[in-house]
This record gives structure tokens, C-alpha cells and sequence, in this order.
């Protein structure tokens, strides 16, 4: 059985199938006559069984987790890094106290499942209820069947390593312009169907090409990164903050009740300006427009295009006023 609903790798992924380590566990329970077999994924506290072989006597389902507290086998496989086999759990009483021995199983052989990086990712387990025997050559065949689980972490993390870069800007570190409208636009979808209120930001850094020609293009990198580092400090973790190119740049935020977007702006340019004499950058301000979501109807580009206006506005406004 597959825990499809809380386990973080989404099949969306395409490069990744649970189904395909389900059918390598069920293999493997049936070439060891065994009741039991998982794929177990250690997370801070717990244990949880991702993957859980389909018979009928098996008491686990994918989803099923277990206390890092608790004397369970696969602890100590990950505590060693190395290959666990216990065929006869009740005659050896360092596992008097174990959970699973509590619900009968009598016999363990797990090895260790670890990340591309060598961190431990989990276990990958046959269980018993009656003692077993296995031949030397079952140890093998377990470490080859892991192996292919493995070979599958590397290549979802290759995956996830590479969607995130073609995500985010290389200078700032927050999300570049396909991102944003890919992302704005789910995240307007979503707000719709949820009832909360979108606003979005337009930011522009004022006067950016005179800082560029009279400090260097180095200095207005530096200025760039101070506005992504200040729009993060300032903003929620909801809400959504990206480089559209340029100087200009985007946030996209979940209004609560009791926000004020012209507020919020006015902590933003003066948070800037307070990060960038901290950094020893020559202060410079910022022009920032705003959209909130009017119709149901409307898309993120319209609503961009709103905010942009807004910016530009506001611009010739405070250009006009020096
Ligand atoms: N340092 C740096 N400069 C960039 C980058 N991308 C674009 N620029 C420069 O940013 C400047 C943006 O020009 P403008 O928007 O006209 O600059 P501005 O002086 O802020 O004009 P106003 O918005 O009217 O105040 C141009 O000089 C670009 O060459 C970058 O990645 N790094």
C-alpha cells in the first residue's frame, strides 16, 4: 500500500514513480515467503512507512509511523549504517521492549537506505513472524533491490536540484520572471477558490542607473541583493517574491485582515534603505506600485500590468516632487 496523500515526493514529478518501489517491495516479500516488507523514511522524530507490502497479515499500512523513541529495528539500523538481521527477536532480550516484537514479528533483515550525499534517507525492510533462516545470498539480494531505491533518490534529487535552478534568479536567489507567472498564476487560482485577497507589489529601484555608472556594475549587483535579502526579511513566507528583470521586481502577498499595502510598501523602502547604508551601498529608494485583485476574472498579467501603472505613476510622482 502506498501513502500517497502526506509523503513529499509527487508523482507529478514524472521522473518518479512510487508505484515502481511498491511492486520492488511486494517482489521482495514474495521471494522471502515473508508477511511484511516496507520502505521506512526517518524524519526528525519519527518513522514513517512510505511503502508497505500488500498481504493481508501485514499489521502496517503505508502512512503507519513510529516514535524515534521507540527500540524498533530499523533505528538501529540507521543509528550502525549497516545491514540489521535479527531471525529470532524473542530470544534476544535487547529487544524485549520493541513495539514490533509486541506485535509478534519475530525476524528483521533491513539495510539502510541513504541520500545521494550519503545522509541516512531510511530502511528497506523484510519482516517475519516466525524465526527465519535466510541465506547469506538474501542479504544480497536486499542490497540490490536498495541499490534501485537509491539509484531513484539520486535521480529525484538531480530533479529537484535542476527545477530549482531554472526557478530562481542566479544574482538574487529568489524566484526569476518564469517562475513568477508561473507560481502568481496558481496562487490567483487558488485565492479565488479559497476566498482570501491578493495584492501585488511592483518595486523599482529608483535612480539605478547612475548608482551603476558612478559606483560600478558591481555595486548595483550589490543593491539588487540587498533588495531580494530586504524583501525577504519584510515579507511573509506565503507570499511570493521574485526578480522580473532589471531593477524591477515583484511580490505577490496573501492580505490578511488588518494589512495595510501602502504600510507594508513604506516598511519595505525604508527597510531597504536602512540595509543598504548597513552594507556600506550608496542609499538609494525605492518606487513601488500596487494591484489588489478586483475581479474574479482577472489574471496575474492583467493584475501585473495594474501594479506596474500604479509604479509608474507613483514614479513620475516622486520624480516630479524632488
Ligand atoms: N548591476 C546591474 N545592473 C543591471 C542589471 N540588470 C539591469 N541593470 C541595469 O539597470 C538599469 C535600469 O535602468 P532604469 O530602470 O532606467 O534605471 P533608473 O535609473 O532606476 O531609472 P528610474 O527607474 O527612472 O529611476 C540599467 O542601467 C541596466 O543596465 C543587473 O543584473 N545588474
Amino acid at each position: 500500500m502506498l501513502e500517497e496523500n502526506k509523503w513529499t515526493f509527487r508523482r507529478a514529478d514524472k521522473q518518479f514513480s512510487l508505484e515502481k518501489w511498491q511492486k520492488t517491495i511486494d517482489l521482495m516479500t514474495d521471494l522471502f515467503s515473508a508477511p511484511a516488507g516496507f520502505i521506512v523514511h526517518k524524519t526528525d522524530d519519527v518513522y514513517r512507512i512510505i511503502v508497505s507490502s500488500e498481504q493481508q497479515e501485514n499489521p502496517y499500512d503505508a502512512g503507519a509511523e513510529l516514535s524515534a523513541d521507540d527500540n524498533i529495528f530499523c533505528k538501529k539500523v540507521l543509528r550502525d549504517m549497516a545491514p540489521l538481521y535479527v531471525d529470532h527477536a524473542s530470544q534476544d532480550s535487547q529487544w524485549d521492549d520493541s513495539p514490533l516484537v509486541k506485535d509478534g514479528f519475530e525476524s528483521y533483515l533491513g539495510v539502510p537506505i541513504s541520500w545521494p550525499s550519503g545522509d541516512p534517507f531510511g530502511t528497506f525492510c523484510v519482516m517475519d513472524f516466525k524465526q527465519t533462516h535466510y541465506q547469506p545470498s538474501f542479504l544480497e539480494l536486499i542490497e540490490q533491490l536498495r541499490d534501485m531505491v537509491e539509484d531513484d533518490l539520486a535521480l529525484l534529487d538531480n530533479f529537484t536540484q535542476m527545477r530549482e535552478i531554472a526557478m530562481l534568479d542566479s544574482l538574487t536567489n529568489i524566484y526569476n520572471r518564469r517562475a513568477i507567472d508561473l507560481l502568481c498564476q496558481h496562487k490567483l487560482n487558488i485565492s479565488k477558490r479559497l476566498g482570501f485577497d491578493i495584492s501585488c507589489l511592483f518595486i523599482d529601484i529608483n535612480s539605478f542607473k547612475p548608482l551603476n555608472d558612478t559606483y560600478g556594475h558591481e555595486v548595483g549587483d550589490l543593491a539588487l541583493i540587498c533588495l531580494a535579502d530586504t524583501m525577504k526579511e519584510c515579507l511573509r513566507e506565503t507570499d511570493i517574491i521574485g526578480r522580473l528583470g532589471g531593477d524591477e521586481f515583484i511580490a505577490l502577498l496573501q492580505v490578511q485582515p488588518g494589512d495595510c499595502i501602502d504600510s507594508i510598501a513604506d516598511k519595505l523602502n525604508t527597510t531597504f534603505q536602512v540595509n543598504l547604508e548597513k552594507r556600506g551601498i550608496p542609499v538609494t529608494s525605492l518606487s513601488i506600485g500596487s494591484g489588489v485583485i478586483a475581479q474574479p476574472k482577472e489574471n496575474f498579467a492583467e493584475l501585473l500590468k495594474r501594479a506596474d501603472e500604479d509604479m509608474y505613476e507613483k514614479k513620475q510622482a516622486s520624480k516630479a516632487a524632488r
